[in-house]
C-alpha cells in the first residue's frame, strides 16, 4: 500500500456503522489488516472469539492490563476493550497499514503514544438516525441503549479531537474514503 504505512483509528458513537464500514472495506479490501480487541462484554448471537473480538473474563482482563499487554484500553458503556499491543506492533514493523476500531477514549491515548496515527471521526448523518440504527439494530436491551446514546452525546462532542470525519450515508463511499485515508499516509 504506502511507503510509510501508519496507524489509523475509526471512532464514533455506538450505531454510527462503524462494525458495518470496516466489514465492507475488509470484503472488497481483504489485505487491509484490523486489529481484534480483547472484551469483557459477552458475544452477541453469530460473535465469534478471535473474529470480532477476542472475549476474556474481568481477571483475564486484568492480568492483560497488569502485564502490559494493552496498546490502550477503556471501560465503555459497562465493559472493558482493549487493543492488544503485540499484534499492532509487529504490523507496523512490517510495514503493513493498521486499522483500530475503537472508543474515544482509546483514541485519545493512541494519539497520546503514537502522535503519527490518524484519527478518523465517524459522524452520523444526524442525532435522529443514530438512535434509529442504534435501536434496530436489536442487539441492546432498552437499558444499554440508553447507555450508549449518554456515550454517544460525549462522543459527539469530541469531533474536533480527530484529524478527519466522514459522515456513514452510505457505507460504500466511507469504505472507499476511509481505504484512500488508509493509502494516503
Ligand atoms: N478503547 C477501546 N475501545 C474499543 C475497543 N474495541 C472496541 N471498542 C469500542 O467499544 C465500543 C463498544 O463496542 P461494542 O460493544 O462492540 O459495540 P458497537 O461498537 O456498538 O457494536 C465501541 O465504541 C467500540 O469502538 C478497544 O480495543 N479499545
Ligand atoms: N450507511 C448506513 N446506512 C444505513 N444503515 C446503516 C449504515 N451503516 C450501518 N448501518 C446500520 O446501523 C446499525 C449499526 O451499525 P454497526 O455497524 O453495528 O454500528 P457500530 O459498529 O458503530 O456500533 C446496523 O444495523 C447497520 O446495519
Amino acid at each position: 500500500m504506502s511507503e510509510r504505512p501508519r496507524l489509523t483509528v475509526l471512532s464514533g458513537p455506538s450505531g454510527v456503522g462503524k462494525s458495518t464500514v470496516v466489514a465492507h472495506l475488509r470484503k472488497v479490501h481483504p489485505e487491509v489488516w484490523l486489529s481484534v480487541s480483547v472484551t469483557t462484554r459477552k458475544p452477541r448471537p453469530g460473535e465469534r472469539h478471535g473474529v470480532q473480538y477476542f472475549f476474556v473474563d474481568d481477571g483475564e482482563f486484568d492480568k492483560l492490563v497488569a502485564n502490559g499487554e494493552l496498546l490502550e484500553w477503556a471501560e465503555f458503556a459497562g465493559n472493558r476493550y482493549g487493543t492488544p499491543r503485540k499484534a499492532v506492533l509487529e504490523r507496523l514493523e512490517a510495514g503493513d497499514p493498521v486499522l483500530l476500531e475503537i472508543d474515544l477514549q482509546g483514541a485519545r491515548q493512541v494519539r497520546a503514544s503514537m502522535p503519527e496515527a490518524r484519527l478518523v471521526f465517524l459522524a452520523p448523518p444526524s442525532w435522529d438516525e443514530l438512535v434509529r440504527r442504534l435501536t434496530g439494530r436489536g442487539t441492546e436491551s432498552p437499558e444499554v441503549i440508553e447507555r450508549r446514546l449518554e456515550a454517544a452525546r460525549t462522543e459527539l462532542a469530541a469531533e474536533s479531537e480527530f484529524d478527519v470525519t466522514l459522515v456513514n450515508t452510505s457505507v460504500e463511499d466511507v469504505g472507499r474514503e476511509l481505504l484512500a485515508l488508509m493509502k494516503d499516509s
